[in-house]
């Protein structure tokens, strides 16, 4: 059946009766593909009816669909004609796992970060007013995305709308863990009616405890159950927001949903359709383990089994065993995640120290500043975040933190290419914007001792300091390197003259790959290890210039405002008698794809930079 579907709109020639069995074909071939590719299982299982749904109900392009994230569009890319595509699912040049508007004319904004589908969608039900135009608007936002504080800043806008404007939130009740907080605790309630029975309850047992009074009244309110019910109308505080409140609603009931859909669709205002989905639906091993199944790599269909390579000790694994070690030792250390606690290698230290752990929701913004509250209260804050989710939180580190000097430390993980997620998600910015805020001190590890050893040296600095650190296995050659750490101190490992070659953070496997290879054709070379990209060593570039004619910088960070083009403006500024030469990335979005690969692509590979090089001394 899914064959017959080959372009947008095309699902509206199946009849109802065959809504089941296109669902089963869906998640058949999701399972199928995925299990090969890899990429956002749980999510997408979960929301195949919802999808088809809306497909029947809207019509596309003219209608816009906003996918929250956009991990969970992969149903929406089958029913818009790109099944193809499912072969090369988040590989280089192939499909993307996200809703990509260069991609799809259906596809009517660009996601990969949470919290944005409210925002975006009001954009376009505001433009629609304005241009006088007719087309729907659904922004689909899931009950971990609706933890994110933009979503509420959207809410509060949207209440002022007038023309319709559709907010399809998918609960689930998961995040990629457990959700978490105030509102995840509200749907709970909404989801499970007991809302208008837990109050009820509640009224009752106190009233109980007023002698001679309380059961008379009782049973007089019990008469009254109806207005009773009235007073707490499930989404009360999305209505009383002045977001009319649809649902909860089945979310596996294509029909039901439809029907629904068609209802919201009359409704003046914005409206918030509560559906109830089931995370990884249909896949015994998703619905047990959502989390694990929440993003995968290839693996055994019959048994749920990764079939990746094992993996050696990941930058990851490090941070979190050596973070529970400090803190074992030191009582004042806390942990914060926001809706990253796996990820992040944050796990371990939560079960060790529950009470000094913090899953703040989706919420990077709200995480810095509560870190910057508990540095100020006496504590020492650590903040393990994504690179590029770290983005979110710009403002937040300049002036609740940095500008105040507090000790936080910021474990910034998925620094560098971080591959199939592709551009949204590649940390190749952070470099850059940690070190332009003044205070801060940026660090990166060249390999898994390192990482250890810089933690416990940020754990004793009197001030802001990030650590930077990639995806996937650590480097683990050169363990004798271990010279202690010292603030704003670069490690020489090779010294010779001619050429040198700085590195930063893991890029130190490439450069040691090109160092060899320069040795090979005889030339001399000296290989530093930078570990500070701020301060900078200057003491160590001075060094430098006085023997060597050319520096060649290495490292997995846009060349604009990067390590290079710091080392290169302290040359120029002082006139040092070197060339300085930055490998870096340029000022651009890199695409999805193996890192391997997109290394080679982008001439940041130890060979490319051989190469290079080489060519540049041969003139
Ligand atoms: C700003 C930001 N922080 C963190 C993430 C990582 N992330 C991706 S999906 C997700 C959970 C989203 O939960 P929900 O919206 O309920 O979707 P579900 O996976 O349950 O379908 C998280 C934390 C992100 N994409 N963007
Ligand atoms: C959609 C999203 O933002 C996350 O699920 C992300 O894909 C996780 O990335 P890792 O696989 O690197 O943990
Ligand atoms: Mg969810």
């Amino acid at each position: 059946m899914l064959e017959q579907i080959k372009k947008a709109n095309d699902i509206k020639e199946i009849a109802p009766e065959d809504y089941q069995e296109l669902a089963a074909e869906i998640r058949s071939f999701l399972i199928e593909k995925i299990s090969k590719t890899g990429g956002h299982l749980a999510s997408n299982l979960g929301v195949v009816e919802l999808t088809m749904a809306m497909h029947l109900t809207f019509t596309l392009p003219e209608d816009k669909i906003i996918w929250d994230v956009g991990h969970q569009s992969y149903t929406h890319k089958l029913l818009t004609g790109r099944t193809a595509g499912f072969d090369e699912l988040r590989c280089f040049g192939g499909l993307s796992g996200f809703p990509k508007p260069g991609e799809s004319e259906c596809d009517a904004f660009g996601t990969g970060h949470s919290s944005t589908s409210i925002s975006a969608g009001l954009g376009y039900v505001r433009a629609r007013e304005i241009k006088g135009e007719d087309y729907q608007v659904i922004s689909v936002i899931g009950d971990g995305s609706l933890t994110g504080g933009m979503a509420y800043e959207a809410l509060n806008n949207a209440s002022q709308v007038k023309s319709n404007f559709i907010i399809v939130l998918n609960d689930n009740h998961m995040s990629i863990s457990e959700n978490v907080g105030g509102i995840s605790k509200y749907l709970n309630r909404l989801r499970s009616a007991e809302l208008y029975h837990g109050l009820k309850k509640g009224v009752e047992e106190t009233l109980e405890y007023i002698p001679g009074v309380g059961k008379p009244m009782i049973r007089q309110l019990k008469k009254a159950k109806n207005s009773l019910k009235q007073l707490v109308i499930p989404g009360m505080l999305f209505e009383d927001m002045g977001i009319t409140y649809l649902g909860p609603v089945a979310g596996h009931d294509v029909e039901k949903l439809c029907k629904t859909f068609r209802e919201a669709r009359r409704i003046k205002g914005p409206v918030l359709v509560h559906v109830l989905t089931e995370k990884g639906r249909g896949y015994e091993p998703a619905i047990a383990m959502p989390d694990k199944f929440h993003g995968v790599g290839p693996f055994d269909i019959e048994t749920g089994e990764s079939l990746s390579p094992a993996t050696k000790d990941s930058y990851t694994d490090v941070f979190g065993k050596v973070l529970t070690d400090i803190a074992m030792k030191d009582e004042t250390v806390v942990a914060i995640t926001a809706a990253m606690a796996d990820g992040t290698g944050l796990k371990r230290f939560a079960s060790k120290f529950p009470k000094r752990f913090f899953d703040v929701g989706i919420a990077e913004e709200h995480a810095v500043t509560f870190a910057a509250g508990l540095a100020c209260a006496g504590m020492k804050p650590v903040f393990a975040v994504y690179s590029s989710f770290l983005q979110r939180g710009f403002d937040q580190l300049i002036h609740d933190v940095a500008l105040q000097k507090l000790p936080v430390v910021f474990a910034v993980d998925r620094g560098g290419l971080v591959g199939n997620d592709g551009d949204t998600h590649q940390g190749i910015f952070d470099l850059s914007y940690l070190s332009m805020i003044p205070n801060m001190t940026v660090m990166s590890p060249k390999h898994k001792w390192e990482l250890a050893d810089m933690l416990r040296f940020a754990f004793k600095l009197q001030g802001p300091v990030a650590i930077r650190y990639p995806r996937g296995s650590a480097f683990d050659a050169f363990e004798e390197y271990r010279e202690e750490i010292a603030l704003g101190k670069s490690e020489w490992i090779y010294r010779e003259e001619e050429v040198a070659i700085i590195s930063v953070g893991h890029m130190f496997s490439e450069a040691v790959l090109a160092y060899k290879k320069l040795k090979e054709a005889g030339r001399k070379v000296s290989l530093i290890n930078a570990r500070f990209v701020k301060p900078l060593d200057t003491q160590m570039i001075e060094e430098v210039a006085k023997t060597h004619s050319i520096i060649y910088t290495v490292e997995e960070n846009v060349k604009i405002g990067g390590f290079g083009s710091q080392v290169a403006d302290y040359a120029e500024e002082h006139s040092l008698p070197v060339k300085v030469c930055p490998f870096a990335l340029p000022d651009d979005y890199v695409e999805q794809g193996n890192v391997e690969v997109l290394r080679e692509v982008l001439g940041l590979n130890g060979s490319a930079i051989a190469e290079k090089i080489e060519k540049d001394l041969k003139g």
